[in-house]
Parts: C-alpha cells; structure tokens; sequence
C-alpha cells in the first residue's frame, strides 16, 4: 500500500481510496491533487481486493472515504464499509474515474471536479444497498453474464451500453449462449414471505438496485424504496440476438420474453450448476443466491440532479 498527503501516519478524517489503473488510468495526478487539496488522505490499491481492504481499516476513523475508480472500485471500498460496521456511519463519496462510472451517473456526478465540489457542497442522502449473499452491491447483480464476457467488453461499449454491453458481448464472445435452468422467488413484504416464484430457463437475471435496464422512462431507478428490480430475461433461442434493434425488442417494454418484478428480497436457485454472478462487475459463484435490500443504510455525496424518485411527476 502506498499513501500520499499523511502527516503523521494515522488515517484521518478523510480518506480516498485510488485504483490508479482503472479507466484509461489518466486520472492519478487530478485525483491525487485535487484530493490533496481537498485534505484526503490518499491510499492506492495495488492489487484485487485492496479497495476493500483499504476501506475496512480507514473506515473505523474516518468520516468520509472516497472512492476514486470505477464500479468495481467503488463495490471494494462499500464492501469494505460494510466489513467494519461503518455502512451508516461512515459518508461514502464517488469519484467517477473508470471505464462506464454507471453508479456515479446514477447519483448525478459527471466528472473528477464535479466530484470535489459535490464532497464539498452536495447534499446527502442515505440511499440502499443491495446484499447477494455475503457481498454487497450498489448497481446490479446480474446472473449468466461470464468471467469471460465480462472482461472481454471494451471500453466504448461498456460506457455506451452498460450492462447491456455485457449481454450483448457474451452472445458476440460466446457464439451461442447456454441458458441458466433457474427457479427464482420473490417475496412481497420485508420480512421475507416469498410469494412469487417463477422457474424455467433463463438467459439472465438482472437485479438493479439503482439502474434501470430497459424500457426505461429515466436512466435511474428509485434507489431510496427498498426494493430491487428483477429483471428475467427468459430463453429466445430463435431470436437474433447481436443486432442493437433485436436487443431493443428483447428489452422494450412490451417483450414477450422479460419477466419484471419489484421486491424487497429474492433467492435464485439453479437447477443444474453453478451459475456465476457480476455484482457490480466483480464475478461470483454459487447455485443458491439469496439476495435482499438494506434500505436506506449508505450515507453517500450526491449531485444536484439526482433526483430520490426519478418517476415523481412522470406520467404512468
Ligand atoms: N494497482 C492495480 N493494478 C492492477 N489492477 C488493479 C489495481 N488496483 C485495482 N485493480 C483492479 O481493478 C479492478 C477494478 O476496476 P474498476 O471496475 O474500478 O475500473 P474499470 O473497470 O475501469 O471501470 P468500470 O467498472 O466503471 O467499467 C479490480 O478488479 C481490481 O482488481
């Protein structure tokens, strides 16, 4: 570990966690700078896991942590949060310096200086968080995407289509695509009755906690209801699935194929094996996922256009 703008070895008030790789990896001098002058302590990660590991051990200290990288930077460093205890207590910043920056769109931060004077002079709001298993994830959950597809997406694509760069990406890696036989549950309340079950085959399963997908009236979901957004993309062997107009059909409102739902917790059973699962990026493995909200539990920096619900006022 390496940390710059320390003056007496102790971690302070504030502390940005850096991935000096992520992106384009041309942000290291304005994030150090700016989070210098801003009186952040600075630590870089330097390997996988460090972002947590840098967040769990400032967290119990610290007031304020930033996380400068990308998604999957920022899960590290909310995970590591949530190791130390600190998920409410600690203010979590975002500086959007990766490849897509999806979650720092999605709470209105449109760059590295935009950052800065959101730390400064933003409001903040306590917003959910979503737990797969043991792992927390701020995006999405998505299940049937590969280790292999994820990494495979590029740059441009990632930042013009998000997640759907990874599905379409796993159709263009793959060649064809082997769907997931998947019994999946939602429940209606909090306290976790499933009511609803859906089983069959699945080609993916996407659980946004803040994005919305698809057929999207706005770009983010209402992030403060305590509820996940299911998404089931069933099995459409016969459609083309590689152009963007036959994923616009497949994700459009009105498609035969999706099963949407709203719920507040949900577990995923696979029939067959393992299914590997991307929160936010960072890939996990298991046959049996289950997932909830802790509503309302990350204090975090957001600009002025985020909006608590972004359908206020929208017609239906
Ligand atoms: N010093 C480092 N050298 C190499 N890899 C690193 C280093 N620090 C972190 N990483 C890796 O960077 C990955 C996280 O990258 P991150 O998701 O933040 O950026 P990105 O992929 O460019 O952006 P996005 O997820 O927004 O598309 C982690 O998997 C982690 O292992």
């Amino acid at each position: 570990m390496q940390s710059e703008g320390s003056t007496d070895g102790r971690v302070g008030d504030r502390v940005l966690v850096l991935n000096p790789v992520s992106g384009s990896g041309d942000h290291v001098k304005e994030v150090v700078e700016r989070g210098t002058e801003h009186g952040f302590e600075i630590r870089k990660t330097e390997e996988d896991g460090d972002a947590s590991r840098l967040a769990r051990e400032a967290a119990p200290d610290a007031d304020l942590i930033a996380a400068a990288g990308g998604d999957g930077t920022l899960n590290g460093v909310v995970n590591g949060l949530a190791a130390a205890g600190e998920l409410e207590t600690t203010t979590l910043a975002v500086i959007p310096a990766g490849t897509g920056n999806n979650f720092a769109t999605n709470i209105g931060i449109q760059g590295i200086g935009h950052a800065f004077t959101v730390i400064e002079a933003g409001r903040r709001r306590s917003i959910d968080v979503g737990i797969a298993n043991d792992r927390i994830f701020l995006n999405s959950c998505i299940g049937g995407i590969t280790a292999e597809a994820s990494s495979k997406t590029t740059p441009e694509s990632k930042a013009n289509l998000g997640v759907l760069a990874y599905v379409k990406n796993t159709f263009e890696t793959m060649g064809s695509f082997d769907s997931l036989p998947l019994r999946v549950e939602t429940a209606r309340g909090p306290n976790g009755e499933r009511t609803r079950a859906w089983e069959g085959r699945a080609m993916f399963v996407l659980i946004g906690n803040c994005r919305r997908f698809t057929g999207a009236r706005t770009a983010q979901a209402n992030v403060e209801d305590g509820l996940l957004e299911v998404t089931i993309v069933e099995d459409a062997a016969a459609t083309d699935l590689l152009g963007d107009a036959a994923m616009q059909t497949l994700f459009g409102r009105d498609s035969n194929y999706i099963v949407r739902r709203r719920a507040p917790s949900l577990a995923i059973e696979s029939r067959r094996d393992s299914v590997e699962y991307s929160l936010d990026g960072e890939m996990l493995k298991t046959e049996t996922l289950r997932i909830e909200t802790i509503s309302r539990s990350l204090r975090i920096a957001v600009g002025d256009d985020y909006q608590p619900d972004p359908d206020d006022g929208l017609l239906p």
